[in-house]
């Protein structure tokens, strides 16, 4: 998968595939709601592992019972790339078993 910046048209397209996704253009994100707090802190073990899988990582923030994913790719200089929507493909894959909304 080759890492090249899309452009905010590509990545309006792909996004209408990942429903609670969003961008600025430079980035993409989701926050998630879960059912409480050790249910939100496992969501972000459970990224992690999927992360290092794909050797790329977002900035994630955790809250009581909320997780914020944001990503993008710093080797283009931090744009949005189509590692960033694999990620995010992989991440919704994994968050409904966490009870993630
Ligand atoms: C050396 C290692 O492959 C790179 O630093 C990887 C790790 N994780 C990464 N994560 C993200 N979001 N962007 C990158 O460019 C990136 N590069």
């Amino acid at each position: 998968m080759a890492a090249e910046p899309l452009s905010r048209q590509e990545i309006d397209a792909r996004l209408r595939e990942l429903p609670g996704w969003s961008t600025d253009g430079d980035r993409i994100t989701r926050t998630y709601a879960l059912a409480g707090h050790p249910q939100a802190a496992a969501l972000v073990v459970h990224v992690a592992q999927l992360q290092e899988e794909l050797n790329h990582h977002a900035d994630l923030l955790l809250s009581y019972d909320k997780l914020t994913v944001t990503v993008n790719t710093h080797s283009v200089g931090g744009k949005v790339t189509d590692l960033d929507l694999e990620l995010a493909r992989r991440l919704e894959a994994i968050a409904p078993a966490h009870g993630a909304r």
